[in-house]
């Protein structure tokens, strides 16, 4: 039987309801979100409003042709979330989705409230579900009253791990130890890192490519990684804190209370220690990965670990994520997920996917 060539798209089977949608964060991941929202199957998607940390940009009708050109951010108006909620009733749209493409704190504060008010969230922003346990909790809360929270793109980027997860608790599976590289950046830093270049060198490639956090010392610090760990244990019933993480911090006492740009004036002194774990570790013919471990009593860490070449995680590459779930039923082998963990366009796809699901 011949398939029409209309009926070759995935998405053709899907409703096609109007989704109203503000995008707070036009960096990196946001910046890909907009390209995304101009192919043909965003075409149900009305841009309503956009915003940086300083500007925003608002039409209820739908930003004209998505021809956002760089001018908004100087002469937009000045930030004020009520204006962008109040633009998104104003669309007429029975889907509002707000979608969180910052790594604002504050912003994800405001999450639970967002869908107590019936708005939909989508967003990259771990910092609410994998903070602290009372965020969560406030977060579960709004979720069972009001609208969805699509969190694809905060744990493995665009890797299906949080689906796979829910899909085997909602079976009544459940998790009994997860292990993995988790982070995008310090994979792409730790698999190319062989003591030729310095490793500062390697992170600013690493920021250049969008792979690190807006501070590369949220990655560094083993707090990114924390707070996947802590979604994933999480969604699988463990009530974690976030200080009951044992987290390994790659960053120097000394560059730890500076600014931003301080900091990245001064990736160098990172160079000498990791050069030294790296020598000793290639002493024992080792390789160091940055590994995420919750074990079936609830123990967490997070941190710089020497393993043999054999190891699964020495065989990964470029920004390679790798999530090895045991649980009840998978657990003579590991089920394990493994891909690109980092990146624009794979985050912005997870955000993409997230919306297009409310339609
Ligand atoms: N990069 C990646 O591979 C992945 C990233 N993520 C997550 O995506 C999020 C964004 O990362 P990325 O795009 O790399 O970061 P960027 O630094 O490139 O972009 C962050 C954006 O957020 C904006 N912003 C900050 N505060 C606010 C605010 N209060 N209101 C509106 N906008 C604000 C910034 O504005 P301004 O330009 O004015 O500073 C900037 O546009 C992070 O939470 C990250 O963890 C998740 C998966 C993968
Ligand atoms: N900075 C993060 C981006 C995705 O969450 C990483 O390196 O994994």
């Amino acid at each position: 039987m011949s398939v029409p060539a209309t009926d070759a798209s995935p998405f053709t089977h899907r409703k096609t309801s109007d989704i109203a949608l503000v995008l707070l964060g036009t960096g990196v991941v946001g910046g890909a979100l907009l390209e995304l929202l101009k192919t043909p199957v965003a075409k149900h998607v009305r841009l309503i409003g956009v915003a940086n940390s300083r500007q925003q940009q608002i039409d209820a009708d739908g930003i004209a042709s998505r021809e956002l050109n760089g001018s908004w951010q100087q002469h937009g108006q000045p930030r004020d979330d009520d204006a962008l909620l109040a633009a998104l009733d104003a669309s007429g749209s029975e889907l509002r989705v707000v979608v969180d493409a910052t790594a604002c704190t504050t912003l994800a504060s405001r999450h639970a409230d967002w869908l107590a008010r019936g708005y939909h969230v989508v967003t990259a922003n771990k910092s609410l579900a994998g903070g602290h346990l009372s965020g969560w909790r406030a977060l579960q809360t709004a979720r069972a009253h009001g609208g969805s929270y699509g969190d694809a793109a905060t744990v493995g980027a665009g890797l299906p791990v949080i689906s796979t997860l829910r899909r085997l608790l909602g079976c009544g599976d459940s998790l009994l130890t997860l292990e993995g590289v988790f982070s995008g950046s310090l994979s792409y830093l730790f698999n190319q890192y062989n003591g030729s270049q310095p490793f500062s060198a390697l992170l600013r490639d690493a920021r250049k490519l969008g792979y690190t956090e807006p501070d590369p010392r949220a990655d560094l610090s083993g707090e990114d990684v924390a707070r996947k760990l802590l979604i994933l244990a999480r969604n699988a019933g463990f009530a974690l804190g976030s200080e009951e993480v044992d987290v390994e911090s790659l960053v120097p006492e000394s560059l730890r209370d500076l600014d931003t740009e301080q900091f990245l004036t001064r990736l160098e002194e990172l160079d000498a220690p990791l050069a030294a774990r790296h020598a000793d570790a290639q002493s024992r013919g080792n390789v160091l990965r940055y590994l995420a471990r919750l074990n079936q009593r609830g123990r967490a860490r997070v941190g710089l670990v020497e393993v043999a070449a054999t190891h699964p995680a020495a065989r990964l590459n470029g920004t390679d994520n790798q999530f090895a779930l045991t649980t009840t039923r998978y657990n003579t082998t590991p089920l394990v997920i493994q891909g690109p963990g980092a990146g624009p366009e794979v985050t912005a796809q997870a955000l993409l996917g997230d919306v297009l699901a409310l339609g």
